[in-house]
Parts: structure tokens; C-alpha cells; sequence
């Protein structure tokens, strides 16, 4: 069977505007934990949306100012939270545990909803909530920034909805409604179980969105200085114009994308391309989706969380001083102002 056979007999369900009712979340206050990547385009989507949403924050930071300059007039998580129906976490993922077990817990009611961007912290059991409140997911498909910037253009990212506990009988029409005030239901959302979310999206944002793409095109960049090349030519090759080509894939496809390069790339593409990332690399990817699948992924992320993400800091120093860094900082400046203005 070819894709095109295939051809709608493979999504499920997808909902779009018309499953979606904002009067299930339309008189809720809304407290929303965290003002940065996500938090800030569920804010300002949620508040366009017409919805009452209070943004609550830890601290006076740079969060804080980027709030105010938004408009949006963020409090204290405690005032944010007090009295609130619905309780939005987007803080970081390591971060969730302990705002809710000091600043949520004390002040959960019988009905109140806890909702998710991603299902990390429900999956594995670093909150356990009571059993009288519904606890839900939202997780948009694309990172806070592209999350705002389709809905104020007048559409939205795709989101996945997922229910953990259904105390009331409506945990999935609110989920939907929280998708639909953010947009997503012009695209279409996707209904998931948090198992399913949590792993998936841990295994592509590590196996290929954020770790196998970063680790390709700096050994890419590597491979090609270190031959002689000068590091601008590897740079515009090996890095830039990778956002080019993915914009291919999106709009039409992988197959689409190979139609748009020409017959050389294609075939040293469909033919290199395998030798490179092969069964052994494969078995490897394997390996590391079973980390994530038996928590031992999680565990480790959380020990060298709370010892102080040191590990962490030291990659994104390397990374920061690197050769590819350095001359991609410079080579952007002229990239960006030959890139067209919306
Ligand atoms: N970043 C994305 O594009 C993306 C995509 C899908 C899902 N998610 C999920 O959304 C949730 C939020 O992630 P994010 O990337 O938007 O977070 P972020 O790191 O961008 O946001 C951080 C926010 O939390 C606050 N914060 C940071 N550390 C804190 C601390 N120690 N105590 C209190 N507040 C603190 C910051 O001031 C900021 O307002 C996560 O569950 C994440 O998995 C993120
Ligand atoms: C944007 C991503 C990578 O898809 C998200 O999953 C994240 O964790 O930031
Ligand atoms: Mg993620
Ligand atoms: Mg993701």
C-alpha cells in the first residue's frame, strides 16, 4: 500500500472548530504558572481568546517585564492561584514538582483542573494529584514562539489532548477548549494519552528535533573544516540552509522536499543518507527511546537537575564557543537581512 491509498484511514479523530466550545472554560479563572516559551503565547491566545487569565510568577524577573510590556499584569503564583479553576503549568518541567507541592497543593479545591503542556510530571508520578480534580493536557506540536506567532496571523499549531482523571465528565471538552483558544482547532488537534505524549515527544525532541539534528549538522560542519574548507561555506552548507529545506518538508512533505532539489542531491541524498544514519545508529536510537520508556531517562534528567544542571551548562558552553557558533553569529547577520519581511 502507497501513502496515497492510505489516505485518510490513518489519522483518528481530529477535532476542529466546531468540537470545540470555549463556554466550558468561558467564567474560569485561569491561573497561568509561568510566563516564558509557552507560557507567554498561551497568555496572550488565551486573553485574545476572550478568556480570564491571570499569570502567576515566582519572582520580579525578566519574565515579570516581558509580561507587563505585553499588557498582561502578572501577580504572585499565590494571588494568581487564589481562587482560581484551572491551573496551567508552564514552568519548566523540573520546576512543576515543587510549585505544586508548595504553592498548589495548599490551596486545591474539589473541581479545580491541572493542566499540562507536556505530560512529564504526571507520567512519571512526580505529581500525584487527589483524586477529585481533572487533570488534563494541551501540548502544542511546535515550540511557544511559533504558538503565538500562528495565532496572531490568524490560525494556530496542531495540539494534542490528552486526559489523565476525569472528575467532572468534561476533562476532554475543556482540553478542547483550551485548544481552541489557542488556536490549534484551525489546524486540527489530536487526542493522546499522557503516556503516549510524554514518550513520543521525548524520543523526537532527543532522537532527531533538537538532539540528532544538532549533533548532524555540527559533525557536518566538522567534517567539512576539517577537510580545509573555510568555516563560512561549511556554515551556509552544513547549517543554514537546513531551515529551507525543513520548510520543504513542511509544506509538502519528504518526498515533496526531494522534488524541489535537484537529481544530484536526490540521489546522493537517498543513497548516502542511509549509510550514515544506519542499523547501528538505529539500534542506538532504540536504545535510547527504551531509556525514556522505562523512566530511566527521567531519572537521570532529574539527578542532574537537582544537582545543579552543571552537566547541562558545560554542553551549552561548548556549544556556545564553538567554531559553528562563532561564524554562524556573524554569517546571521547578513541572512537575516536578506530575509523577507512579513
Ligand atoms: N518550549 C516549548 O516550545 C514547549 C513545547 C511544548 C511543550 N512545552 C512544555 O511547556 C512547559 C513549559 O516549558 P517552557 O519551555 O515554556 O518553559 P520556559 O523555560 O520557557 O519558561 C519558564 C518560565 O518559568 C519560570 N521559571 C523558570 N525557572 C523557575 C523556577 N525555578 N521557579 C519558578 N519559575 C521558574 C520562568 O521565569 C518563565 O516564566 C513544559 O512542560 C514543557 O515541556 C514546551
Ligand atoms: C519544542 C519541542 C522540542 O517540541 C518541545 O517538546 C520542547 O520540549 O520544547
Ligand atoms: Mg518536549
Ligand atoms: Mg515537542
Amino acid at each position: 500500500m502507497n501513502g496515497v491509498s492510505l489516505l485518510g484511514k490513518i489519522l483518528g479523530k481530529v477535532y476542529t472548530e466546531n468540537d470545540a466550545n470555549l463556554d466550558y472554560i468561558r467564567n474560569k479563572k485561569i491561573a497561568i504558572l509561568g510566563y516564558g516559551s509557552q507560557g507567554r503565547a498561551w497568555a496572550l491566545n488565551l486573553r485574545d481568546s476572550g478568556l480570564n487569565v491571570h499569570v502567576g510568577l515566582e519572582r520580579q524577573g525578566n519574565s515579570w517585564k516581558q509580561a507587563v510590556s505585553d499588557g498582561i499584569t502578572p501577580e504572585k503564583t499565590e494571588d494568581a492561584l487564589k481562587d482560581s479553576d484551572i491551573v496551567i503549568f508552564l514552568v519548566p518541567d523540573m520546576v512543576q514538582r515543587k510549585i505544586y507541592t508548595e504553592k498548589v497543593m495548599p490551596v486545591l479545591r474539589d473541581g479545580m483542573d491541572l493542566v499540562f503542556a507536556h505530560g512529564f510530571n504526571i507520567h512519571y508520578k512526580l505529581i500525584v494529584p487527589p483524586e477529585n480534580v481533572d487533570v488534563y493536557m494541551a501540548a502544542p506540536k511546535a515550540p511557544g514562539p511559533s504558538v503565538r506567532e500562528f495565532f496572531v496571523k490568524g490560525g494556530g499549531v496542531p495540539v494534542l489532548v490528552g486526559v489523565h482523571q476525569d472528575h467532572s465528565g468534561n476533562a476532554l471538552n475543556k482540553a478542547l477548549a483550551i485548544a481552541k483558544g489557542l488556536g490549534a482547532t484551525k489546524a486540527g488537534v489530536l487526542e493522546t494519552s499522557f503516556r503516549e505524549e510524554t514518550e513520543t515527544d521525548l524520543m523526537g525532541e532527543q532522537l532527531d528535533l533538537v538532539g540528532g539534528l544538532t549533533a548532524m549538522l555540527r559533525a557536518t560542519f566538522q567534517t567539512i573544516v576539517d577537510l580545509g574548507y573555510r568555516p563560512e561555506m561549511a556554515y551556509f552548507e552544513a547549517i543554514n540552509e537546513m531551515k529551507l529545506i525543513t520548510d520543504q518538508i513542511y509544506d509538502k512533505g519528504l518526498s515533496g522536499m526531494l522534488r524541489a532539489v535537484s537529481d544530484t542531491a536526490k540521489y546522493g541524498g537517498l543513497t548516502v543518507g542511509p549509510y550514515i544514519i544506519n542499523d547501528e545508529v538505529k539500534k542506538r536510537m532504540r536504545e535510547k527511546a527504551e531509556m525514556i520508556r522505562s523512566g530511566k531517562f527521567a531519572s537521570e534528567w532529574i539527578e542532574e537537575y537537582d544537582e545543579g544542571s552543571k552537566h547541562l551548562q558545560a554542553l551549552m558552553d561548548d556549544l556556545d564557543n564553538s567554531l559553528e557558533e562563532q561564524v554562524g553569529r556573524e554569517l546571521r547577520e547578513i541572512v537575516l537581512r536578506g530575509r523577507p519581511k512579513n
